[in-house]
C-alpha cells in the first residue's frame, strides 16, 4: 500500500469544487470517496469526468459515490465543497465520516465561515479553511468544466492541535494537493487569506448577476471596470481596518490579473441562473459586519448587498 493509499479523503459536497479535487487526488492514489445529492444515480453509474482547457478530459470512472454519509467510511479528510448556504445542515453529515481527529477542510468562498461551523463541530476535530483558485463549474450530472487554474491554500483555523501541530497538519494537508499536481500553500492566516481572497469575489461574483455578464464583459466596459476597482479598494481598506495588511497596489494586481483569465462566470452566477440560494451572507454580509464592527464602512459593496438581495427575495435580516 502507498502512502497515498492509506490516506482517506472524503468530498461532502460533490459539485464543481468537490468533484474536481476529489478526482484529482483519486488519480493521484489516495482513497476519495464523495457525497452527493441529486447527481448521486448519475456518478454511481458513469463515475465522474473533468471536462478540462488545462488538462484534457479526466474519467473517474469508479468513483465511491454514496448518498448516505453514514455509511461511508470514516475519512482522515474531509474537503467540504458544499456552497456556504447550507453549512449548519452539513454538520452531522461531517460528524458521520469524520475518522477520530479528522481534519475538515472548508473548500469555500466567503468570510466567517470557520467561525460560524466550529461551535456546531465536535471539538475533536480539526478544521481549517482552503481557498480555491479555480474556474470550474457543473455541467450535467457528474461532469465538471475546468476553465483555469486550480491551486489551493490551506489555512489552520481551531481544533485539538498546538501552534507547531496545526502548522504541520496545514503543511500535510497542502501535500495532498501537491502531489495531485496543484499549487498548494499552507498560510499562517486564514483571516488574512480570507479577506484577500475576496478583493476578487467581491466585486466580479455579485456584479456578474446583476449584470448578467461574464468577467471579459465587465473589464472591457470602463464604468464596469472603475465601479470594481472601487469595491476592491473597498475590501481592502476593511481588511485593513480589521488589522489585515493586504499586498500593495492589490486592486491593479487583480485587475490586470483578470484581464488574462479566460472569460469566466463566477459561481454566483451559475447559482443564480440555476435558482440555488446565493452566497451572501459568506461573501458580503460578514464582511460587512466585521468592517463595521471595525468602524469601517463599506457603501458600494453594501448597495451591492443590497441589490442582490432584492434580486432573489432574500431580506438581508434573514440571512
Ligand atoms: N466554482 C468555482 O470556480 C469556485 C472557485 C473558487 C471557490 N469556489 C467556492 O467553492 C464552494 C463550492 O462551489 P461550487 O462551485 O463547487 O458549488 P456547486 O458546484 O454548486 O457544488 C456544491 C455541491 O454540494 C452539494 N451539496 C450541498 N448540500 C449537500 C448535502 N446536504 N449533501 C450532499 N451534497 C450536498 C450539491 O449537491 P446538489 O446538486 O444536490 O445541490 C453540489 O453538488 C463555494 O463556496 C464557492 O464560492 C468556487
Ligand atoms: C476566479 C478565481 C480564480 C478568483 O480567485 C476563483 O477562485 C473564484 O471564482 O473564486
Amino acid at each position: 500500500m502507498t502512502a497515498q493509499q492509506a490516506i482517506k479523503v472524503g468530498i461532502i459536497g460533490t459539485g464543481a469544487i468537490g468533484g474536481f479535487y476529489g478526482v484529482m487526488l483519486a488519480k493521484a492514489g489516495y482513497e476519495v470517496h464523495y457525497l452527493l445529492r441529486s447527481e448521486y444515480p448519475a456518478v454511481k453509474q458513469n463515475g465522474l469526468m473533468i471536462q478540462s482547457d488545462v488538462y484534457g478530459e479526466i474519467h473517474q470512472a469508479q468513483a465511491n459515490a454514496w448518498n448516505d454519509a453514514s455509511q461511508m467510511p470514516k475519512c482522515d479528510w474531509l474537503l467540504v465543497g458544499a456552497k456556504t448556504t447550507s453549512n449548519p445542515s452539513l454538520v452531522p453529515l461531517i460528524e458521520a465520516a469524520a475518522a477520530d481527529n479528522a481534519k475538515v477542510v472548508l473548500m469555500q468562498n466567503g468570510f466567517g465561515v470557520e467561525d460560524e461551523l466550529r461551535p456546531l463541530l465536535s471539538d475533536k476535530l480539526h478544521l481549517l479553511g482552503g481557498l480555491c483558485f479555480i474556474c470550474v463549474h457543473r455541467g450535467a450530472p457528474g461532469i465538471i468544466y475546468h476553465q483555469a487554474y486550480g491551486g489551493v491554500n490551506l489555512g489552520y483555523h481551531s481544533g485539538p492541535a498546538t501552534a507547531e501541530q496545526a502548522l504541520a497538519i496545514t503543511e500535510e494537508g497542502a501535500s495532498l494537493f501537491r502531489n495531485a499536481g496543484l499549487d498548494s500553500k499552507a498560510m499562517a492566516n486564514i483571516e488574512q487569506a480570507r479577506w484577500q481572497k475576496l478583493v476578487w469575489n467581491i466585486p466580479y461574483n455579485g456584479l456578474s448577476v446583476l449584470l448578467d455578464a461574464t468577467t471579459g464583459e465587465m473589464m472591457n466596459n470602463p464604468d464596469a471596470r472603475a465601479l470594481i476597482a472601487d469595491l476592491m479598494q473597498e475590501t481592502i481598506d476593511a481588511a485593513t481596518a480589521c488589522g489585515h495588511q493586504l499586498p500593495d497596489n492589490f486592486v491593479q494586481t487583480m485587475l490586470k490579473a483578470t484581464d488574462k483569465m479566460p472569460d469566466y462566470h463566477p459561481s454566483m452566477y451559475h447559482d443564480f441562473t440555476h435558482q440555488r440560494p446565493l452566497e451572501l451572507k459568506g461573501i458580503y454580509a460578514a464582511p460587512l459586519a466585521a468592517a463595521k464592527e471595525a468602524g469601517c464602512s463599506m457603501p458600494k459593496v453594501e448597495m451591492l448587498l443590497q441589490s442582490l438581495a432584492f434580486k432573489v427575495n432574500q431580506p438581508i435580516a434573514e440571512l
